[in-house]
């Protein structure tokens, strides 16, 4: 759905994107992570087809986006970090001034905009006035709108930023089910967590270059971030303690009343190893798992040092 080749980007001197190669399959959900300034905004516009690069190639459907801009608009939703909204706007209305602005008729409008209301929980408040809206709504409204000519490819940029606890469990909500419809999504953020429970890979970039691509836990594995692994016993607590910490790849171990956390340097088999061997040790487990950190532990390792501008 994406191929972008050796494409980079100058703003005078200064070079926001360098030599950036990136492939995203059609139907994958695309995390594109990075501090601030790192470039995530002028790939997205250039994919948008609203800056030229200065080099290199980006297609979309395999559409160049400098020699078929039409064509790339066509397949593509996309919603910006920075949105203007018409605030004398009914939130329906919105939806069908951008559905008109796409030559969709109004009969069909009418079917559409009712859908796409459903869609990102924002029926009962089709007649509220746009500048009435959350914050949380108007991003939401603006999903809408990047969705009425049903593009198959979503461009968001920090769609989540600003956003409280609530609203952003809404939006990836709204995120999965485009999903499931088949669409490929490409989000950024510079907020890890908020990625990690919908991306199916992850793409870095620090300073305009990718610094690391692929799934999530192939790229755990290459960069060796240690795992934070939570252990459970049912009793034999402080015995555990001192079995875990004698294992080779163990770097810290500490506990409380969630159990034993265990700061982890090795790979899948070394893990299997630690829990075959507490097995065979008589412990009784009642819980091994990895602790949920590790996407942020991810992006500190590869952007460590780095001098990210937040
Ligand atoms: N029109 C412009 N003129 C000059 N410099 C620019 C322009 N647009 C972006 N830049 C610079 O290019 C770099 C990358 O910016 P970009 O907006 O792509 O970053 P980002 O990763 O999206 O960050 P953020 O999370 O803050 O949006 C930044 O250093 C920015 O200051």
């Amino acid at each position: 759905m994406i191929e972008i080749r050796a494409l980079s980007k100058q703003f005078g001197q200064f070079h926001a994107l360098k030599s950036i190669d990136l492939t995203i399959a059609r139907g994958t959900v695309f995390g594109f992570v990075g501090p601030n300034g790192a470039g995530k905004s002028t790939t997205m516009s250039i994919l948008a087809t609203l800056m030229a690069p200065t080099s290199g190639t980006a297609k979309v459907g395999g559409y160049d986006v400098t020699e078929h801009p039409k064509e790339v608009r066509k397949l593509i939703g996309y919603m910006p970090d920075f949105f203007g909204v018409y605030d004398q706007f009914k939130a329906i209305e919105y939806l069908h001034f951008y559905a008109a602005s796409y030559g969709i008729p109004k009969s069909e409008r009418d079917q559409l905009i009712p859908q796409l209301l459903e869609l990102v929980n924002l029926t009962d408040k089709k007649n509220a006035y746009v500048d009435t809206l959350s914050r949380g709504m108007k991003q939401r409204l603006c999903l809408a709108r990047s969705l009425v000519h049903d593009p198959e490819l979503l461009i968001l940029d920090e769609p989540a930023s600003g956003l409280d606890p609530r609203a952003r469990i809404e939006m990836r909500e709204i995120l999965k089910e485009l999903k499931t419809m088949g669409k490929t999504i490409i989000i950024s953020s510079h907020i890890l967590p908020e990625l990690a429970e919908m991306v199916d890979e992850i793409g870095v970039i620090e300073h305009g270059e990718m610094v690391a691509q692929g799934n999530v836990q192939d790229i755990q594995n290459r960069l060796r971030v240690k795992r934070i692994l939570v252990i459970r016993t049912e009793g034999r607590e402080q015995e555990a303690e001192d079995y875990i910490r004698e294992h080779p790849h163990v770097k810290r171990v500490s506990r409380d009343d969630r159990g034993i956390h265990v700061h982890f340097g090795g790979h899948d088999e070394e893990q299997a190893d630690l829990l075959h061997g507490m097995i065979q040790h008589g412990f009784r487990l009642i819980s091994f798992s990895e602790a949920q950190t590790n996407l942020e532990d991810v992006f500190l390792e590869i952007t460590r040092g780095g001098g990210g501008t937040e």
